[in-house]
């Protein structure tokens, strides 16, 4: 058990051994989008994973510095400026522990916007690729649905400040408690502190991703999970704070239009191959994780 000096600061939010050199996932699949072999490797990431580190991507340093400096200014200023910019729910404005709606507790602060840029252009040139790699026409069958009038896309700016409460303890407090993007795919870029850990065997093992400012780490959501019919994985994945650094983080969920039915692509059925999910739009699973708390198994309730 651990006896905390200050129980307050972390009250309500659970704790997590801290991790050690052995949870390191040295082995993050590198995904080159320069390279002519991109398509192969982002299909294999996916089967495997459920996520890879995107290099190479055209967006240049500069842009990225500047959001980071930005941010770091924004959670910086007195709370009673940071609440001004609107409750986190409905649907966007800045929230401070408690993630969502439904109980879930973290050692953070974010900021949800709608936002269209950079990154919305590196989400569009993996999905292409994505479909390039599994062999569906026309190239945009995937990317066509972020990219359309309607499309639901989140930018969140997650800011894990330090928990020196926990130095020497041997433990971490959770930042964002274990979960998977319902989304088609997140992208995501951190600072140079790390945190993020991903599940590998079905949950067993939580290996901590290593930090890397310049790249972009991609997750594979539910609903790429349901058009794939289970062969993409939805990767579970989940942040814990460091007790001396502060993390920052910006992810772009791409999401498709609410009207968007989330179905197993044809093309990707194999002869007689049981669809594994029930159908349904995107704006009802929407609907549905809402009702859930961050760990569930939320598509569950749409397996046949
Ligand atoms: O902040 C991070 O690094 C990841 C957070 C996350 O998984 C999320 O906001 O869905
Ligand atoms: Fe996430």
């Amino acid at each position: 058990m651990v006896v905390l000096a200050n129980p307050s600061v972390v009250d309500q939010i659970p704790l997590l051994p801290s991790p050690g050199h052995r949870d390191t996932f040295a082995a993050v699949p590198v995904v080159d989008l320069s390279r002519p072999g991109a398509a192969r490797a982002i299909v294999d990431a996916c089967e495997r994973f459920g996520f890879f580190k995107v290099i190479n991507h055209g967006v240049a340093t500069a842009t990225m510095d500047r959001a980071e400096s930005e941010t770091v200014k924004f959670f910086a200023q007195a709370q009673a400026v940071k609440d001004r910019a609107g409750p986190a729910y409905p649907p966007f404005g800045y929230g401070s522990k408690r993630i969502g709606l439904n109980g879930d507790m973290g050692w953070l602060e974010f900021l949800l916007l709608a936002y269209v840029a950079a990154v919305r252009g590196v989400a569009v040139r993996v999905l292409e690729k994505m479909a390039e790699g599994l062999g569906i026409a026309p190239v945009d069958a995937l990317s066509a649905m972020v990219t359309e009038q309607g499309s639901d896309q989140v930018f969140r700016v997650n800011h894990y400040p330090p928990c020196p409460a926990l130095q020497g303890l041997g433990c971490s407090a959770t930042g964002f408690g274990e979960h998977t993007d319902p989304q088609l795919i997140s992208v995501l870029r951190s600072n140079g502190t790390s945190g993020l850990q991903i599940a590998l065997r079905d949950g067993a093992q939580w290996v901590s991703v290593p930090s890397d400012r310049d790249a972009f780490f991609v997750n594979v959501g539910d609903s790429l999970q349901v058009l794939t019919n289970g062969r993409f994985k939805s990767v579970k994945h989940r942040v814990v704070t460091s007790s001396l650094k502060s993390r920052v983080s910006f992810i772009y969920f791409a999401g498709p239009s609410l009207a968007q039915r989330i179905v197993p692509l044809p093309e990707l059925l194999g002869d007689g191959e049981e669809i594994l999910y029930k159908e349904f739009t995107w704006g009802e699973y929407k609907k549905a994780a809402y009702k859930t708390r961050l760990g569930d198994n939320r598509l569950a309730q749409f397996e046949k």
